[in-house]
């Protein structure tokens, strides 16, 4: 090779080895790295994935606070069956009836086996006046009916029936006229479980349907305001309160031109019982009832009344009867109460239905009363 050719070669070799050298500065300047065109395929996916936190995704628009958990209404148990499931639980019922059966089915019914009939008639509070007139019908038909067609069974059924009296009106008024609300006015001695039936009445319309507004008129007794608002809550029902010690009437008012505005269906007023002195218990609950009654009529009065007081708490429901008028009573506690009979005697003393019956501590321990179904629980 010659001397001119070993020149171009070394000049070639220099030259490329500064194009390559000027290539490689380039590329390292700062500001110039280069953007690749075409994303790595993961990049935008990992920004949309949730947090691997555990944590549920929200609805759109709907706000979940943590920790929150919706409020479970319980659903009452509906009123049709709950006479024939409670009969157990009527107090030695079954004594009187086998007892009566006992008596009326022997050989002979002499003196002394009408007499002891009507011990026991006397002894589960039926009233005098009625034991007379019961063993009267019993003796005539069993009399006229015979030793060989009489049924002691069904003759004393029948005659039961007859005395608690069938016919009766039983159905609690709870719907307004021309769309109003029904107003039930709750009244009763303190202590008779009248708080607990104005619950337990409500959860009776809520089985049923009805929109339910319960009035605390028994500002006397703050505790009581406080065990409406709890079984209110248990059902979803509304409760229309005042300041301790307030005017009953107001509340009652408010409650009930609420029950108004809103369309409810029935209004359910709980009221103190007080008893220092017929003419202050006139006064408050005659004007409950007034200042009601410019919103909307009341279409029931219902009169609640311990099945264990016997005589001493139907001369107490008397002064109810007489300071207001009674349109229906609740009778509570048979369950504690041994004498069935007790029916009988106060609707006679004060000339109302018995409509409903209190047998047990349980929220849906109250139920229709049935002259029929009451006397077969009563007979065993
Ligand atoms: N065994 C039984 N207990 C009942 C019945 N009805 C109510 N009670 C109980 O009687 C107690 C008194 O009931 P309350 O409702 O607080 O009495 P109240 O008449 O409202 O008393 P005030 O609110 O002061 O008027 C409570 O322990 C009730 O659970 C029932 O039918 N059977």
């Amino acid at each position: 090779m010659s001397l001119m050719e070993w020149l171009y070669l070394v000049i070639g070799i220099a030259v490329l080895a500064l194009v390559v050298l000027g290539g490689v500065l380039v590329g390292l300047l700062p500001g110039r790295r280069r953007v690749p065109t075409t994303p790595p395929a993961e990049a935008p996916s990992d920004v949309l994935a949730p947090p691997e936190t555990g944590v549920t995704e929200a609805e759109p628009g709907v706000e979940v606070p943590a920790g929150t958990v919706a409020p479970t209404l319980e659903r009452p148990e509906r009123p049709a069956s709950r006479l024939v499931r409670l009969r157990q639980r009527l107090a030695g019922s079954g004594t009187l009836g086998r007892g009566l059966l006992g008596l009326l089915s022997r050989d002979q019914l002499d003196e002394d086996t009408w007499e002891a009939i009507e011990d026991l008639l006397l002894g589960a509070d039926i009233g005098v006046q009625p034991t007379q007139e019961l063993v009267e019908r019993l003796r005539t038909r069993m009399r006229v009916e015979g030793d060989a067609t009489a049924d002691a069974r069904s003759v004393l059924r029948e005659e039961l029936i007859n005395l608690v009296d069938p016919a009766m009106d039983r159905a609690l008024h709870v719907t307004g006229a021309d769309g109003n609300p029904g107003v039930i006015l709750v009244v009763g001695v303190n202590g008779t479980g009248k708080t607990t039936t104005v619950g337990k009445i409500a959860r009776i319309l809520v089985a049923e349907d009805r929109s339910v507004l319960l009035a605390a008129a028994d500002t006397f007794r703050a505790a009581a305001a406080d065990q409406l608002g709890t079984w209110g809550e248990r059902v979803g029902v509304e409760v229309v309160r005042g300041p301790e010690g307030g005017d009953p009437a107001s509340v009652a008012f408010d409650a009930v031109k609420e029950g108004v505005d809103r369309g409810i269906d029935t209004v359910v007023v709980d009221t103190a019982g007080r008893l220092q002195n017929k003419q202050g218990l006139m006064d408050e609950l005659g004007k409950v009832k007034r200042v009601i009654e410019k919103q909307s009529p009341v279409t029931e009065v219902l009169l609640v009344l311990d099945a264990t007081t016997g005589q001493n708490g139907l001369i107490q429901a008397k002064v109810f009867s007489e300071v207001v008028d009674v349109t229906g009573i609740a009778l509570t506690k048979l369950d504690g109460s041994a004498k069935g009979g007790i029916v009988v005697a106060v609707q006679r003393q004060l000339g109302v239905p018995v409509k409903l019956v209190g047998l047990g501590e349980g929220p849906d321990d109250l139920a229709p009363f049935d002259a029929a179904a009451f006397v077969d629980a009563l007979l065993g």
